[in-house]
């Protein structure tokens, strides 16, 4: 009867709430014939509840079509097969809710007999959950063939979680337009506030019981809630399932975790009964699983998400909807979603939200809109609160998402949410910019980069094709290379390293003390000594920032301290690429900085010359994506405190440039930052001339061509890294 050789994709119909009743009744009936079953039960009730992990991995699937053959009582060949199946499903005792142990990895799913009584308390069980679970039941067996349900069920009982629950994840070249979607899954019936409102999120999420191999592991690092379950609660009269509740040492935890399907993850829910080894060591098992699931990480966030709904194909909100919400929500996280309305409205918004309210904002959008959301909390007069209190992330749903790629080590939206779920707050440098037209001398703040020449070009020069997705940009470099277009200016830079050498070991002494800092956190208490504590202990300190911090060091109007150094002009009045960078990815598939660092006090440059011949800079354009053009001897790259860009317009007398404020005054009537920042006021004509006059591009945002002075601010804002660090970009090995 329980036929895995069946389709049950292609014969499943939507059961009415009777029919499941139904099914549920002749699942019942018909399980009496198993020899597990005492007979007190047999006769009335039980069950769908043989046989463990085999059995249940046909589960709610098998159901389904369990059902539909019932009702046309048709297919006689297919019943004998499904005999024949049923004998091996019935090989293993395992009872419906399989047994749980918690290992060091994650909740390990075990095998085990039922008890007569669990057999009326699943049926409880079930009839409740129906409603849920027999919907999900045409996606159940997602990822297998259903044709194939039988032999993935005898092999898959051999494989650990590594086939279906390994967090194993290189999403990194997974394409975010992606659309697939499981919301069909879930019945969620959700008060989402815009409105600004607690919400109360009720959910149910489709369940895998019986999908899980026996000696499967759902690691915690996938588990994003848990919660006892009350079997009272579900009209259960039945005192031996009493016995069994207050046994100490098992629980009936129900288990939310991400499940990967096809190339998103999704949340499933899944009923174990735990068993606890040991009784004195845990008191509370749900709080148990919740810390190891969340180590390090902070658990139930209260997330504003800004959705740009124009941000990069202009599904910025259909992407987080299908992709992200459900997750968050999995995690009881408390969200409310706000969007945004016209260009720079993420700066309004991060100046006017009520930093009691939330600890993160999450960008649902490109790089604009953090770098807007990091400006808006600068202009507030408690920005020191500000940014002790809140936290910055992106969902990525633009065009640009290097903050996603480099923070949650992925573009995919619906990974990047569970890492940002299970992220580690991390305090980051943040690059704190000054140019001659800021309104009343209010630096700006830069997260991700800077770049003047083909780059900038290339990233804005190339809007009116962004229907073309993150090709727009590569299509707008290999133009500009093949031009061979020049960007003269005046380089003034404060080094901290100038050679490559240095540089490398520089980041490699970097990441040997972030290894054993990481180490030391994630070890646990006891183990730890008392210096590791005292590191601990110094860096929690370290986490909140004074105002002192947001004093300008090397103010504009100051001039060129003494101690920054000249860029040699013979290179600077030809110049191809000027790009500064805090973190490795500036788009998914460019790492552009590989050896960029969170929090190292300094920020990466990389320049070339536009008279490097054509044929070098093929293989240093093609190396991009794996970071290894810095290598390259035609490029230079060091890691920088500081630098004054002056750019010039090629007309322009270079035995004048040394004088930068006329420069900067000659811009600062042309272009006014404001123009830029203020969008509601822009100007279509400002665009067209700062196009027509080269481009600075500042977190792939246009900015007036004009002097451009950036210092680091070091950890100044809070980012949710996976692991505490940007994704590893190998550049120790390169
Ligand atoms: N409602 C809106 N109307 C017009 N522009 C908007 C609106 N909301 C946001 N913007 C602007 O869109 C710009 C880009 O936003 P975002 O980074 O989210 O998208 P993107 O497509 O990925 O762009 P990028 O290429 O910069 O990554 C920002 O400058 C922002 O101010």
């Amino acid at each position: 009867m329980y036929s895995a050789r069946s389709n049950p994709i292609a014969t499943y119909k939507k059961p009415t709430r009777n029919s499941k009743r139904r099914l549920i009744k002749n699942l019942l009936r018909r399980s009496t014939t198993s020899s597990d079953i005492p007979s007190t039960s047999i006769s009335k009730k039980p069950s769908t509840l043989k046989h463990g992990s085999e059995h249940s991995l046909t589960g709610i699937s098998s159901r389904s079509s369990s059902y539909k053959k019932d009702k046309n009582n048709k297919h006689k060949k297919e019943s004998s097969s499904k005999h024949k199946n049923k004998k091996k499903i019935l090989k293993h005792d395992d009872g419906p809710i399989s047994l749980a142990v918690l290992t060091e990895d994650g909740i390990q799913i075990k095998s085990r007999k039922p008890k007569s009584y669990e057999y009326e308390d699943y049926a409880n069980i079930l009839l409740s959950s129906a409603r849920t679970s027999m919907s999900s039941s045409r996606t159940s067996f997602t990822g297998t063939r259903s044709s194939d349900a039988e032999s993935y069920m005898e092999t898959a009982s051999t494989l650990s979680c590594v086939t279906c629950l390994s967090d194993s994840v290189s999403a990194l070249s997974v394409d975010t337009s992606a659309t697939n979607h499981t919301s069909s899954l879930y019945t969620t019936n959700s008060n989402l506030a815009g409105s600004g409102g607690n919400i109360k999120h009720k959910h149910h999420y489709a369940s895998v019981n019986g999908q899980i191999p026996t000696n499967s592991v759902i690691p915690y690092s996938m588990i994003l809630n848990a919660k006892y379950i009350d079997l009272q609660n579900l009209n259960i009269n039945n005192k031996n399932a009493n016995t069994v509740i207050s046994d100490s040492n098992h629980h009936f935890v129900e288990i939310t975790f991400g499940k990967p399907r096809r190339q998103d993850v999704v949340p499933k829910s899944l009923t174990l009964l735990i068993e606890n080894p040991d009784k004195n060591r845990l008191n509370d098992i749900v709080e148990e699983i919740l810390q190891r699931s969340y180590k390090n990480s902070k658990r139930q966030r209260r997330i504003l998400v800004i959705i740009n709904p124009y941000g990069g194909k202009g599904n910025a909100k259909k992407i987080f909807m299908r992709k992200s919400k459900k997750l968050l929500m999995a995690s009881g996280f408390k969200f409310d979603i706000q969007y945004t309305k016209y260009r720079g409205h993420a700066i309004d918004i991060a100046q006017n939200i009520n930093i009691n309210k939330y600890d993160t904002i999450a960008c649902a959008s490109g790089d604009g809109i953090p770098h807007e959301v990091i400006n808006g909390l600068y202009r507030r007069l408690d920005r020191v609160d500000a940014f002790n209190k809140l936290a910055i992330t992106q969902i990525p749903c633009g065009s640009g998402n290097a903050m996603s790629v480099s923070c949650h080590w992925t573009n995919n939206p619906s990974y990047a949410t569970l890492f940002l779920i299970k992220s580690i707050e991390t305090r980051c440098d943040i690059m704190c910019m000054s140019q001659p037209s800021y309104k009343d001398n209010i630096p700006k703040l830069s997260f991700l980069s800077q770049t003047y020449g083909i780059i900038a070009e290339s990233d804005i020069n190339t809007e009116f094709i962004r229907w073309l997705g993150p090709s727009r940009f590569e299509l707008g470099v290999a133009f500009n290379i093949f031009q061979r277009k020049k960007y003269p200016c005046d380089l003034y830079v404060k080094y901290f390293t100038k050679s490559k050498n240095e540089l490398k070991l520089h980041y490699l002494n970097e990441k040997s003390h972030q290894r054993k800092y990481t180490n030391n956190a994630l070890r646990d208490d006891d183990d730890c000594d008392e210096d590791t504590d005292k590191e601990i202990i110094t860096e929690d300190i370290d986490n909140y920032i004074t105002d002192d911090l947001f004093k300008v060091k090397y103010p504009l109007d100051e001039g060129v301290p003494d101690d920054w150094e000249l860029v040699d002009p013979a290179l600077t009045n030809n110049l191809g690429i000027f790009y500064t960078g805090k973190m490795p990815y500036v788009a998914a598939d460019t790492k552009f900085f590989p050896a960029a660092l969170p929090s190292d006090g300094v920020m990466d440059i990389v320049l070339t010359d536009s008279r490097t011949p054509f044929t070098r800079m093929i293989p240093i354009l093609l190396a991009l994506d794996k970071g290894s053009h810095v290598l390259q001897p035609e490029v230079i790259h060091s890691k920088i405190y500081a630098y004054r860009l002056v750019p010039r317009q090629e007309e322009d007398d270079p035995a004048n440039n040394n004088n930068n404020s006329n420069n900067a005054d000659k811009c600062k009537d042309k272009d006014s930052i404001e123009d830029y920042l203020d969008y509601n006021d822009v100007e279509e004509d400002d665009y067209n001339i700062a196009k027509d006059s080269g481009l600075l591009s500042i977190d792939g945002e246009k900015y007036p061509l004009e002097t451009l002075q950036v210092e680091v601010i070091p950890k100044l804002c809070k980012f949710l890294l996976r692991d505490g660090q940007f994704v590893d970009t190998e550049f120790g090995s390169m």
